[in-house]
């Protein structure tokens, strides 16, 4: 199979989409009593249920199909092998090395790669360490006890998600995240702090973007102004591939921690930009989260594509995007502490998947990358629900939910929790059709006028597709789990679509307006070609 049958397997796969519309999720339920067990796939504790969509054995089928022509497995295993396939940047992508726990030595341009991937890692991990003991102090010798980690996208999103997804372990420093070049982010979190007892993680893969270099100086003006010039080097550490821009700093080498190009940025939290994840739960649990990650990264290589959780995932999210043409997914975890798990998926998937062009140049055949979006249950029922329940988009759910929270002495709470979830999954299935709500009208009395004014508006379409993740407990592992399974998940994506998930050049446009706009807006001229809404606003907002 290759990539000129793809064509055909999307006309089959439409065909049986268009055979199938009559069908409703719920009734494939009563057609079949194997229907959980058939669309339901385990990687270890995890269970990925896809059984509440409208996939069918033929259309599942197809999907394989579709993933086979387009040549999933080769790419993979190119990934694997360290082969260049971020090809508009010319690298190698290996974050999957950094996670690699069996001795398995990984490539790239024939040198293995792995022991200095080691060395740094545990480097970052005796410096975490050291820092949690009170052994690495501030300037006048005070143990830190907070630490605040600038950096943006990759450099924030990943450490902050998974800092807070891990609450129930943090026993080392404080951990807080500044990332806005806004400058109430920085002032805001600097506020309650004591700057004898504060160390800053610089972390910049390039160390040149602004947002994280203006906040930099700004930090590093903090702690001179309150410590001296000569206390900085005691309360910075930094994380990025650019050692000398680090130096230039003012960062000495013993507190710079590198990683490399072939570590996409929303890939990196495996890495050295774990630091905060290090300092806050400690380098054992770390390791947790890197075997987690090193779990699923061995199923995505070696269970048949039948078996394997990622592309089940991959091709649900295909079926829903280009099949059925749904144009978002809502991440929604029955989980407090995955609060940030859904912003740090938009980056993943619409940073690596939001893309227009193939990997040949041309235009893709089909809609690439959703638009990711969603927030904590149960919040979210009494925010946004009532659109996914009864708007005029179909919104594919993905729900995430563990059997038992952190909190035993707080039961009722986790059952209240579980119940919910599976209740919007059902309901958003089900629906409630108008038979069924003129009789719960008629049943309290509503005379028939009345009953035909309000039935309307209390009757629910249902047959709304979501999947659910099911775990046990959202342990250190788990984490590192789900993080592979959404990052391998983006890729078959990619694959399938034919385009390159590890570049993203569609966020240089606006950094490159915003640096030819800052003259104007400090009372220059504006750039030349600026548009009249511009000017105008620049006049209002002035200068
Ligand atoms: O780590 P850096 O180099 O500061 O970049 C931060 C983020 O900026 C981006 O390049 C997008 O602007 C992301 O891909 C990256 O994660």
């Amino acid at each position: 199979m290759d990539r000129s049958m793809l064509p055909e397997i999307w006309k089959a796969l439409a065909a049986a989409r268009a055979a199938g519309s009559g069908t409703r999720i719920a009734d494939l339920f009563a057609a079949d009593a194997d229907r959980f067990d058939r669309f339901s796939r385990r990687c270890g504790p995890l269970l990925l249920d896809a059984s509440k969509t409208a996939l069918t054995p033929e259309t599942h089928a197809l999907l394989l199909d579709l993933a086979r022509a387009a040549g999933v497995e080769a790419r993979r295993e190119a990934m694997f092998g360290g082969a260049r396939i971020n090809a508009t940047e010319d690298r190698a992508v290996l974050h999957v090395a950094l996670r690699a726990r069996d001795g398995a030595p990984f490539a790239r341009e024939g040198a293995d790669i792995t022991a200095a991937v080691r060395e740094t890692l545990d480097r970052v991990g005796g410096f975490a360490a050291r820092v949690r003991s009170g052994a690495i102090a501030g300037h006048r010798g005070h143990a830190f006890t907070d630490v605040v980690n600038i950096g943006i996208g990759g450099s924030d999103l990943g450490p902050a998600m998974a800092t807070l997804a891990l609450a129930p372990y943090h026993d080392g420093p404080r951990c807080h995240f500044v990332s806005n070049v806004d400058g109430a982010h920085l002032a805001d979190v600097l506020k309650p702090l004591n700057p004898a007892t504060t160390l800053f993680i610089v972390a910049s893969k390039t160390f040149t973007t602004v947002e994280t270099m203006t906040n930099a100086r700004s930090a590093r003006a903090w702690i001179a102004q309150a410590l001296g010039d000569a206390a900085v080097g005691d309360h910075f550490c930094a994380v990025s591939t650019a050692l000398s821009e680090v130096a230039a700093f003012g960062i000495s080498a013993d507190r710079t921690f590198g990683f490399w190009d072939w570590v996409g940025g929303r890939y990196s939290l495996w890495s050295a930009i774990g630091l905060p994840i290090q300092i806050a739960v400690g380098p054992e649990r770390f390791a947790d989260f890197l075997a987690g990650g090193a779990a699923m990264d061995r199923h995505f290589r070696t269970a048949p594509l039948d078996e394997n959780v990622p592309i089940l995932l991959a091709l649900v999210g295909i079926w829903h995007r280009n099949v059925c043409g749904f144009a978002s997914r809502a991440i929604i975890p029955y989980d407090q502490r995955l609060a940030r798990f859904p912003a740090y998926l938009q980056q993943l998937d619409m940073e690596s998947n939001g893309k227009s062009v193939t990997l040949d140049g041309r235009a893709p055949a089909t809609a690439t990358g959703p638009i990711v979006w969603g927030e904590p249950g149960t919040n979210a029922q009494h925010a946004f629900f009532q659109l996914l329940h009864q708007g005029t988009d179909i919104v594919p759910v993905e729900f995430l939910i563990a059997a038992e929270g952190h909190e035993p002495h707080m039961r009722a709470h986790h059952d209240l929790l579980k119940a919910n979830c599976l209740a919007q999954s059902e309901a958003l299935m089900r629906g409630r059709s108008l038979a069924d709500v003129e009789a719960q009208l008629r049943a309290k009395g509503l005379d028939a006028d009345a009953r035909a004014a309000l039935a309307p508006h209390k009757v629910f379409p249902g047959n709304r597709p979501s999947v659910t993740l099911a775990y046990p407990c959202l342990d250190p592992f788990l984490l590192g789990m789900l993080i592979a399974l959404y990052e391998h998940r983006v890729f078959v994506e990619a694959a399938i679509w034919g385009i390159n998930a590890f570049d993203q050049w569609g966020v240089e446009l606006g950094k490159e307006m915003a640096t030819n706009l800052l003259p104007a807006v400090q009372g220059g001229a504006a750039p030349a070609g600026s548009s009249g809404s511009t000017l105008g606003l620049l006049a209002h907002l002035g200068g």
